[in-house]
C-alpha cells in the first residue's frame, strides 16, 4: 500500500486510540479482561474442548478452524509486517524528539510480534463463528411450536458473536497494540475463515489426511519463512 496511506491510517489510528482512551479510562480492567479472554491460544484450551463436550463435529471443526486461523495469521503478519501503535508513535523517524503524541500503556500494550492483521480477532471470529453457526443451526431444526423458533432467540448468537468481536476488537484498541484497520482485516478474515471453513466435514478426515494437513501448513510455514529471510 503507498506509504501515505499507511500513514495516513496510522495518524487516524493513533487519533482514535486516543479518544478510546479517555472515553473508557475507567473500565481499563474490563478491557484487559477482554483481551486476555480473545488470546488465541484459548482457541484451542477453553473452545475446541467446550465445543467437543457438546458434538464431536462442532468440536473437530472448532479445532480445524483454530489451526487455518493461527496459520493464517502467522503467514500474514509475517508477511505484512505491521505496526504496533504503541511502538510506532516511538520512531524517531516518523515523530521529532518531544513531538510524538500520547498513548497510555498498560500491563499487556508490549506486544512484540508484527501487528497486522489482529491475531486475537481473527482467530476468535474464525472459531466463535463455527460455535454460533452450530447454535443457530440447533435452534431452526427444533420443532415449529418450541420456545427456540422465537426470532428473537435465533438472532440472540450473532447477536452476542457481534458483541464479542466488538469487544475483543475495542480492547486491543484501547490497549494501544493494534490500529483500527489490522482489527478491522484480522476480523474480516476471520470470519472468511470460519465461514468457509465450517462447511469441511472434519469427522470424515482419515489420520493420514490430518499428518498431511498438518505437515502441508508446517512446510509452507518454514519454506515462506526461509523465502523472506533470503529476500530481506
Ligand atoms: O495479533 P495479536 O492480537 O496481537 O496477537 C498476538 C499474540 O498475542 C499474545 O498475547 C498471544 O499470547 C499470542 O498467542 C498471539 O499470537
Amino acid at each position: 500500500m503507498p506509504q501515505v496511506v499507511m500513514l495516513l491510517l496510522h495518524l487516524e489510528g493513533v487519533s482514535f486510540i486516543q479518544w478510546l482512551q479517555t472515553t473508557f479510562s475507567g473500565f481499563a480492567e474490563v478491557l484487559l479482561f477482554l483481551t486476555r479472554m480473545g488470546d488465541p491460544r484459548h482457541a484451542f484450551l477453553v473452545y475446541f474442548p467446550l465445543a467437543l463436550v457438546f458434538s464431536r463435529s462442532v468440536g473437530l471443526r472448532t479445532l480445524l478452524v483454530a489451526i487455518i486461523s493461527e496459520w493464517t495469521n502467522l503467514i500474514l503478519k509475517w508477511m505484512l509486517h505491521g505496526e504496533r501503535p504503541f511502538w510506532w508513535i516511538k520512531d524517531p523517524e516518523i515523530f521529532e524528539e518531544g513531538k510524538a503524541p500520547h498513548l497510555d500503556q498498560y500491563s499487556l500494550t508490549c506486544e512484540t510480534g508484527p501487528g497486522s492483521p489482529s491475531g486475537h480477532c481473527m482467530v476468535t471470529a474464525a472459531v466463535l463463528w463455527v460455535v454460533t453457526s452450530a447454535l443457530v443451526s440447533d435452534l431452526s431444526a427444533a420443532p415449529s411450536n418450541s420456545w427456540k423458533r422465537n426470532p428473537i432467540i435465533r438472532a440472540a448468537p450473532w447477536l452476542i458473536y457481534s458483541l464479542i468481536l466488538s469487544a475483543a476488537g475495542v480492547s486491543r484498541l484501547f490497549i494501544a497494540t493494534h490500529f483500527p484497520h489490522q482489527v478491522l482485516f484480522g476480523t474480516a478474515v476471520g470470519i472468511l475463515i470460519g465461514y468457509v471453513f465450517n462447511k469441511v466435514q472434519v469427522q470424515s478426515f482419515r489420520p493420514r489426511m490430518c499428518v498431511v494437513l498438518s505437515a502441508g501448513l508446517a512446510v509452507s510455514a518454514m519454506g515462506l519463512y526461509g523465502i523472506l529471510l533470503h529476500n530481506k
